[in-house]
C-alpha cells in the first residue's frame, strides 16, 4: 500500500492545522476558514476515520479582542493572548462541529503531560475514551502555562506525538502552502514534491524563514522535522494546504506525502525514545552497545552490569535513562531497574558475582530502544 493509500483509508488520524490557515495578524480568527476545516473533517469522521484534531492558533485568535496589532513578543503577554485565544478556538470549533452534529473535546498539554509514564497514559487513555465516544478531540499546547523551557516548541511536533500517543494510522499536516516545495514557494520555478521517501529527499529543498510578519510559530522547517519524526516511527504523513482540506482528507490526492521510514513503534517505544524526560547516564562497553542496538527488535537483548562502565545522574528504578557509547554519543534510552546509588556494586560484575538482589538486567529488552543515528537530542528533562 502506498503512503497516500493509508492516508486516504486511514481508520485513525491525526490532523494538524495551523495558525496562518485559521487567522489573520489583523483579523483574528477567520471563521469562514475554520468552517471550511470542519466541513472537511466532519465528512471524514462520517465515513468512518476517528479524527483527532490538533489545531494552533490561540496565541493568534487572542490579537484582535485584546487589541494587539501583532503576536506579542514577551512570553507573559503571549500567554494572555494565548488565553483570551483557546476560548475563541474552541468555541468556534464546538459551534461548528454542532452543525455536524459532532461533538468535540478539549485536550490542551504541555510536555510535563508526556515526559512522564503516568500522565502520558492518562492522556492516552482521555483519547481512547474521547474517540470511543465518537466525540472530535482539538487539542492545542497548554500555552497559558508552558515556559520556553518546557515547550513542545511547535504544534507541528506536538502532531506528531500526539499521533503515537492515539496510535494514527496517518498524520495530516494543513497549512497555508499547498505542499512542500524545493524552495521559497513564491520564488519563480519552485516546485512541490510529490513524495520524500527518507531525509536524503529533503537535500534539494530549501526552507525559507517565515517572515516576522507571519501568525505561525514553526514554519515550514518545523513541519519537516515533525513529518521525519512521525515518518522515522513508522507513520506516513500527509503536508498539504489547509484550503484543499476537502480533497486532502477525501482522497489524499494533494499536497506531499511522506513514506514510513522505519518501523512502527508501540506507543511505548516511541515515548522512550522521543518524550521520555531522562534522568541519568549509562556508559557501556562496546559489546553491550552492540547488544542493545544490533538487529531486529525481537533479536535486541537487555542491558546487563557487565556491560556497563559507569553512570551518573540520580535515578530510581523505574526511571528513564540515556546508554551511552564509549565515545559518549546516546545509542538507545531504557527503563532502569535499579537506584543510581546502587550502580556502583552493579557496574562491571558479571551477573553470577552480584548480590542476589541484583541479579537481574539492569535494562530489561523490552523496557529499550535504540536512538537512531546514535545522537538524537533529549527531549525535556523530567521534573519531580
Ligand atoms: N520549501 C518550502 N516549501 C513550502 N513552504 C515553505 C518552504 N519554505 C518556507 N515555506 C513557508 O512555510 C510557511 C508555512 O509555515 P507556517 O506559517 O509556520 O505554517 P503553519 O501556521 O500552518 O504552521 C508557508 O507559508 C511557506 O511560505
Ligand atoms: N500553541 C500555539 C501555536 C504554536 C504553533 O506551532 O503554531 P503554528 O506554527 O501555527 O502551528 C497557539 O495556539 O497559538
Amino acid at each position: 500500500m502506498t503512503a497516500r493509500e493509508v492516508v486516504a483509508g486511514a481508520r485513525r488520524l491525526v490532523v494538524k492545522v495551523g495558525s496562518s490557515s485559521l487567522t489573520s495578524v489583523s483579523g483574528g480568527l477567520d471563521v469562514s476558514r475554520l468552517d471550511a476545516l470542519v466541513e472537511a473533517v466532519a465528512a471524514r469522521v462520517t465515513a468512518g476515520t476517528q479524527v483527532v484534531l490538533v489545531s494552533s492558533g490561540a496565541i493568534a485568535a487572542g490579537l484582535a479582542p485584546l487589541g494587539l496589532a501583532r503576536r506579542p513578543r514577551d512570553l507573559a503577554s503571549q500567554q494572555a493572548a494565548a488565553s483570551v485565544g483557546q476560548l475563541h478556538l474552541t468555541r468556534a470549533y464546538a459551534d461548528a462541529f454542532a452543525r455536524h452534529d459532532r461533538v468535540v473535546g478539549q485536550v490542551l498539554l504541555t510536555s510535563h503531560d508526556v515526559v512522564r509514564r503516568a500522565p502520558y497514559r492518562n492522556a492516552q487513555r482521555t483519547f481512547e475514551r474521547l474517540l470511543g465516544l465518537g466525540v472530535v478531540p482539538v487539542v492545542n499546547e497548554n500555552d497559558t502555562t508552558a515556559t520556553d523551557e518546557i515547550r513542545f516548541g511547535d504544534n507541528d511536533r506536538l502532531a506528531a506525538l500526539v499521533a503515537h500517543i492515539v496510535g494514527a494510522d496517518a498524520l495530516v499536516l494543513l497549512s497555508d502552502v499547498e505542499g512542500v516545495y524545493d524552495d521559497d514557494p513564491r520564488a519563480p520555478g519552485a516546485s512541490m514534491l510529490d513524495e520524500v521517501h527518507g531525509v536524503a529527499d529533503l537535500d534539494r529543498v530549501r526552507v525559507a524563514k517565515p517572515g516576522a510578519a507571519t501568525v505561525g510559530t514553526g514554519g515550514m522547517a518545523s513541519k519537516l522535522a515533525a513529518a521525519d519524526l512521525a515518518s522515522g516511527a513508522g507513520v506516513p504523513v500527509l503536508v498539504a494546504g489547509a484550503s484543499a482540506a476537502a480533497t486532502a482528507l477525501d482522497g489524499a490526492e494533494a499536497g506531499t506525502v511522506f513514506a514510513p521510514t522505519g518501523p512502527r513503534l508501540s506507543a511505548r517505544r516511541f515515548w522512550l525514545r522521543h518524550m521520555a524526560g531522562s534522568r541519568g547516564r549509562l556508559h557501556l562497553d562496546d559489546g553491550a552497545v552492540r547488544a542493545v542496538t544490533s538487529g531486529p527488535a525481537a533479536k535486541r537483548r537487555s542491558l546487563l552490569a557487565a556491560g556497563i562502565t559507569g553512570s551518573d545522574g540520580d535515578f530510581e528504578a523505574g526511571d528513564v535513562v540515556d546508554l551511552v557509547g564509549p565515545h559518549g554519543e546516546t545509542v538507545a534510552r531504557g527503563v532502569v531497574a535499579f537506584d543510581a546509588e546502587e550502580m556502583p556494586e552493579l557496574v562491571g560484575r558479571k551477573t553470577r558475582d552480584l548480590a542476589p538482589e541484583h541479579r537481574r538486567e539492569v535494562v530489561h529488552a523490552d523496557d529499550l530502544v535504540p536512538v537512531r543515528g546514535g545522537a538524537e537530542a533529549s527531549p525535556a528533562a523530567a521534573s519531580r
